[in-house]
């Protein structure tokens, strides 16, 4: 195809054939083509960076932690009396990890003295540097015991979540080592139970051993190590066998396969083939200005019922005895049970009149419920909340976790039922709200460039709008910000140095925009090509509003961002600037932090006779610092 389109004289447009098309029609429209600028050139050094590492070869590099909870799983198992079951582990896997080169750089480790550093363990390695020229140390936490996922109980589930709120603002992001058989029901349910999550979870296992010569464990686990190292992508995610899925959308579909996993109505988030892709339009997003808080209280009376021809109604009944609270019911087609079984109907209409939550899914692989057919509406009639094209797995996960908000009537929760929570139902994949060819500035773009194809107008899309939307972050215009999200494009696309429009708005002061932004699909965890976040940026400007939001969205400064925060303190109080302390203190920073010198600010600040620093921080108390400080 591309050979004809080009034997044609039709060259397919790439992001910097574009820009260098863009630039020829914006200085003169007639000029003969220039030729195509060849690569990008090489970064440039950014010396300032601290915790950004600089290899031998001089290219910069950046560190990114994982952390890795392990579960348990056919992955670690080891064959015993002739039966995988996981090896009750003295953590063996990470030692195993270690001698295999691809999950292990011993020489990176020793040149920079990794564990040395203090909050680096003995579970920790680290991968060889990525093709984005990031190392990602990863630290393996081992459950014990480890567990077959047909053992995993809620508790379990309580017990993940626990542990990333606890780890939550150490780590970029999380992978979670699972065996496949409940995997997409562990998925559906942390899905719900993480609330305002901000940062990527992967579960992700294997269907033979990583130990075994031929398996699927390696390419599994390095994937998700790879994609939570390197992106931000606010969802609990799965990944298995080259593809990231949306959790809850995810079912187990081949007992054998190492393609074990589909995800029937929602295409993979990413793909991991020669380049990792992601699919940012499928991305779900929190927008949202609160932290990210994890909800463990699940309802256990809730269930699956199935229904086939000849089910009898005495059948039902008894499945919907108390203490049953909720079940999803799985019809057949698209969300069909027999009308002329009115014994049947009557029973889910009992139930629905008491107050039991009844959720309509398909037991078809793929479509959703609508109400085409006489024998669906017959149901919604009876009270049953219709699924939509939600998995059974995740109908269930969202029913334990809305019955399990006690804080909440029964009104409440219908409607709940009813909404699209984390992305688990069609409602969301709606794309671009107009499409490209509606837009009346890619139209002109396009037109001026001569240009009509969907790919070609999808690179002028995604070239130029991240540009623009950083200019329209600079001058607080929220108007053109929301022309360009209505293009369907995403508002954390980054410019040419990794900045996106929170990061401009942060430096701006401007808060309308940051707010703007956060509610609509931005991330506080963006990180520059210099490993800046927005609430680094709204620190160095002192916009203390700005820092306010941020924090208050769950964002925080990494070790990297921080460096030597001590004596940068230090600095602030010997030279008397309390607005540069009020700004850290904003941001979440110790005053206990020590100077290289091992002094506190406070310390410095009476040294050096600086009676105003010293009267602040002597009224400041650290602990209450964020509400006492907040602007
Ligand atoms: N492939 C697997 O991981 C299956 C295993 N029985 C489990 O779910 O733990």
């Amino acid at each position: 195809m591309a050979e004809l389109a080009e034997a044609a004289g039709y060259t397919p447009l790439s992001a910097s054939s574009f820009s260098s098309k863009l630039c020829q029609a914006l200085l003169c429209e007639h000029q003969p083509s220039a030729p195509t600028p060849s690569r990008r050139r090489p970064l440039p050094r950014c010396p300032s960076q601290s915790g950004s590492l600089e290899s031998l070869s001089g290219v910069l590099v950046e560190e990114a932690r994982v952390l890795v909870i392990n579960t348990g799983g056919t992955i670690g198992m080891v064959y015993r009396d002739n039966v995988l079951a996981p090896q009750a582990t003295n953590n063996s896997f990470a030692e195993a990890l270690k001698k295999i080169s691809i999950f292990h750089d011993e020489v990176y480790a020793q040149q920079t003295k990794l564990y040395d550093r203090q909050d680096i363990s003995e579970n920790t390695l680290v991968l060889p540097l990525s093709k984005k020229n990031i190392r990602i140390v990863y630290t393996i936490l081992e459950y014990s015991p480890l567990l077959d996922s047909s053992n995993m109980t809620t508790d379990d589930w309580a017990k993940i979540v626990k542990d990333i709120q606890k780890f939550y603002e150490l780590y970029h992001g999380f992978v979670i080592l699972h065996g496949t058989d409940t995997m997409a029901y562990t998925a559906s349910a942390l899905s719900f139970m993480c609330e305002h999550l901000g940062k990527t979870i992967i579960l992700t296992g294997s269907q033979v051993p990583i130990y075994e010569i031929q398996n699927d464990g390696r390419d599994n686990l390095l994937g998700a190590l790879l994609i939570a190292g390197q992106f931000v992508i606010p969802e609990v995610c799965l990944y298995f066998h080259y593809k990231l899925y949306r959790g809850n959308r995810v079912t187990k579909v081949d007992a054998e396969s190492f393609n074990a996993f589909t995800s029937p109505n929602l295409p993979p988030l990413a793909k991991a083939e020669v380049d990792i892709t992601i699919n940012w339009e499928a991305v779900w997003r929190a927008n949202t200005t609160k932290k990210f808080l994890v909800h463990v209280n699940l309802n256990r009376n809730v269930g699956l019922l199935r229904i086939f021809p000849g089910i009898t109604a005495a059948t039902v009944k008894a499945f919907l005895q108390p203490p049953m609270e909720g079940i999803v019911l799985e019809t057949y087609g698209t969300g069909n049970a027999p009308d002329n079984r009115l014994d049947l109907l009557e029973e889910l209409k009992n139930a629905t009149e008491r107050g039991v939550f009844i959720i309509n899914c398909t037991q078809c692989l793929k479509g959703s419920i609508s109400e085409s057919y006489a024998t669906g509406k017959a149901l919604s009639q009876a009270g049953v909340i219709p699924g939509f094209d939600m998995t059974p797995e995740a109908a269930l996960a969202k029913l334990s976790y809305i019955l399990g908000k006690s804080e909440l009537d029964s009104q409440e929760k219908k409607k709940m039922l009813s909404e699209n929570l984390r992305g688990e139902m069609k409602a969301t994949y709606t794309g671009s709200k107009i499409s490209l060819g509606d837009s009346k500035f890619i139209q002109a773009v396009a037109q001026c460039l001569n240009i009509s194809c969907k790919e070609d107008l999808e690179v002028i899309r995604d070239t130029l709008t991240p540009v623009l939307a950083c200019a329209a972050a600079k001058t607080g215009d929220s108007i053109a910000l929301e022309a360009i999200r209505e293009m369907g494009c995403n508002l954390c696309s980054e410019d040419y140095d990794g900045r996106t429009p929170l990061h401009i708005a942060a430096c701006e002061d401007n808060l309308t925009v940051v707010e703007y932004l956060l509610n609509n699909g931005a991330t506080v965890y963006a990180k520059d090509r210099y490993g800046s976040t927005p609430l680094l940026n709204a620190v160095k400007f002192r916009n203390f509003k700005v820092i306010h939001l941020l924090r208050q969205t769950g964002a925080h400064l990494s070790k990297e961002e921080l460096g030597d925060i001590g004596t940068k303190l230090s600095g602030l109080a010997a030279s008397g600037d309390v607005e540069g302390l009020k700004a850290w203190i904003l941001a979440g920073v110790s005053m206990e932090e020590l100077s290289y010198d091992r002094k506190t600010p406070l310390q410095v600040a009476e040294a050096t006779g600086n009676i105003a620093v010293v009267e602040f921080l002597k009224q400041t108390d650290q602990k209450k610092g964020f509400e006492e400080l907040k602007p």
